[in-house]
C-alpha cells in the first residue's frame, strides 16, 4: 500500500501542476498513473471533479479493463477507457488527457487532414527526436461521443510507451514511462501549439495589416 500512496502522491503533484497552469477548464481533463505489478492496474482521477482541489476521493484504482478494484463510491474518468488502451498495448506508466483552448484550434484547423506535423521546432526533441530534419507528428482523431469506438480510433495510434494523440475540439492524451515522461511531453506540446497559433496570427497580421487593424 506504500507503493500505491506514492503513486498516487506523484499523480496529485502532477494534478496539482497542470491546474497551476489552469489546464482543467470545467472539470476537462483526466490522469492516469500505473500501479506497481502485484497490483495489475493503475491510479485514475475519478469523473467529473474540479480537477484543482485536492481531496482524498480524487482518484481510485481501476484494472485494465477499467473496472473499480474495491469497494469505493466514485466513478472512474469518463474516459478512462483510453488510458486502458494505454497501458494494455505499451509499458508506460502515466498518461495525462488535458482540453485547452491551444489544442483545441490546433486540433480543428488540421482536424480534415487527420494529423499535425511539426519540424525545425526545439522542443520537438522532448520526444527524442535530436535530428536537424525531424519532424513530430501528432494525429488528430475524430470526436466520438461513443467511448468505447473513440478508444478504438485512439488505439491505432499507440506506437510505443510515450505518444501523443489530439482529439478533434476536444482535447490531447499523452502519454510517457512515468509521470516525469509524461507531463514533459504535455508541456512540450502545449508550448508547440501555443506557438504555432501566435506564429500564424502575426503572420497575418504581417501579411494583412489593414484586416487587422479594421477588427
Ligand atoms: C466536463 S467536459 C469534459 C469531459 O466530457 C471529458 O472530456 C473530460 O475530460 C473529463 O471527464 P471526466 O469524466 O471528469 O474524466
Ligand atoms: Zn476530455
Amino acid at each position: 500500500m506504500i507503493d500505491l500512496n506514492e503513486k498516487w502522491n506523484e499523480l496529485a503533484d502532477i494534478k496539482d501542476e497542470l491546474a497551476a497552469r489552469d489546464w482543467f477548464m470545467g472539470t476537462s481533463g483526466n490522469l492516469s498513473i500505473r500501479a506497481d505489478k502485484n497490483i495489475n492496474g493503475f491510479l485514475v482521477t475519478a469523473s467529473g471533479k474540479d480537477k484543482r482541489k485536492r481531496t482524498a476521493e480524487d482518484f481510485l484504482l481501476v484494472d485494465f479493463e477499467g473496472r473499480p478494484i474495491g469497494d469505493t463510491v466514485l466513478t472512474p474518468s469518463a474516459e478512462t477507457l483510453l488510458h486502458c488502451e494505454i497501458y494494455r498495448s505499451t509499458e508506460a506508466g502515466c498518461s495525462l488527457h488535458v482540453h485547452t483552448v491551444a489544442n483545441n484550434v490546433v486540433s480543428e484547423i488540421y482536424g480534415d487532414e487527420g494529423v499535425i506535423v511539426f519540424q525545425g521546432q526545439e522542443l520537438i526533441k522532448a520526444f527524442g527526436l535530436w535530428d536537424e530534419n525531424a519532424a513530430l507528428t501528432i494525429p488528430i482523431i475524430p470526436n466520438h461521443a461513443h467511448i468505447p469506438e473513440l478508444a478504438k480510433e485512439f488505439q491505432q495510434h499507440i506506437h510505443g510507451d510515450k505518444g501523443a494523440v489530439l482529439i478533434r475540439n476536444h482535447g490531447i492524451t499523452v502519454w510517457g514511462k512515468d509521470g516525469f515522461e509524461a507531463k514533459k511531453l504535455l508541456e512540450a506540446c502545449e508550448f508547440i501549439f501555443q506557438y504555432h497559433l501566435s506564429l500564424i496570427q502575426i503572420k497575418n497580421a504581417i501579411q494583412f495589416p489593414k484586416q487587422t487593424l479594421s477588427i
